[in-house]
């Protein structure tokens, strides 16, 4: 008896088969005694079919035996906006190692595009070395397609450096892609500045340095420290028009449902 209580349990315990009727709260009752298999559907089956409970099989209580069935939460989305040098790249780590998002960074996807010499690339690169925004021609199916990618509908994703406008953001809306927060980091203009001229980039290791205040840890990386061609302080006062308060606003309310 024992023994076949303990089989009758631990078979319940397996997952629940993969039937149109696999159930889908988080948790139930079930009686033990019925066939396995068929047990974890018994109680939610009968919800399913809106059975009332006088049609229900009375359960055997010292033999019920709980289940819990763990259904997978959406992947988690979100949206960080700021002005270069704003600390995004910072947060990005920080919430993409806590959440386990794929980050997807709209700069960053533009300049692959240029190294791959691809005529988008080619386009891009026009408008990036003037401190310009991509027309949504190119930026917009680029970033689209990186969002559906099935890394990012797996793991969630967090979109970095858009949408920089209201036209962006309704392209996505449009689509019918949504983040689940909208993060704005908003940062005085002479901070901006000085973060932005003092940055370096290490082209072996991708590590973001800053001058001032996070200088190499020696001469070797020193040396070899190079400036993002668009890194200057003419760039802040661009891109901070790219992105004026109104549309932000325009943007929170697109998105903050
Ligand atoms: N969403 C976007 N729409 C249009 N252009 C963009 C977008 N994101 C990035 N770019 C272009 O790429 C450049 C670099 O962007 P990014 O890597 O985000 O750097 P930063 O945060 O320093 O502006 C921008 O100045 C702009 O020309």
């Amino acid at each position: 008896m024992a023994s076949s209580m303990a089989a009758a349990v631990a078979a319940s315990l397996s997952p629940p088969p993969l039937s149109a009727e696999r159930p889908i709260a988080r948790g139930g009752h079930f009686s033990p005694g019925s066939p396995a298999g068929s047990r974890p559907l018994g109680l939610h089956s009968a919800r399913c079919r809106g059975l009332s409970p006088a049609t229900r099989k009375p359960r055997s209580l010292p033999r019920a035996a709980k289940v819990v069935v763990a259904v997978k939460a959406d992947p988690l989305k979100i949206m960080i906006a700021g002005a270069p040098a704003s600390g995004k790249g910072t947060q990005c780590e920080l919430i993409k190692t806590k959440y386990g998002l794929v980050h997807i960074s709209a700069g960053d996807l533009l300049r692959a595009e240029i190294a791959a010499g691809t005529e988008n690339g080619k386009r891009a690169k026009e408008f990036m070395e003037k401190g310009q925004l991509v027309p949504d021609e190119i930026v917009v199916n680029m970033v689209k397609e990186r969002l559906l990618q099935p890394d990012a509908q797996e793991k969630g994703w967090l979109l970095d450096g858009y949408p920089r406008s209201y036209s962006q953001a309704m392209a996505l809306e449009t689509l019918e892609i949504q983040p689940d927060i909208f993060v704005l980091l908003d940062v005085p203009d002479e901070l901006l500045v000085e973060r932005v001229v003092g940055r370096r980039l290490d082209p072996v290791t991708g590590k973001i340095y800053h001058l001032k205040y996070s200088p190499p840890e020696n001469e070797e990386i020193s040396s070899r420290l190079t400036q993002r061609f668009d890194d200057s302080e003419e760039k802040v006062h661009v891109s901070k028009g790219q992105c004026s308060c109104a549309s932000v606003v325009d943007m929170r309310d697109l998105f903050v449902i």
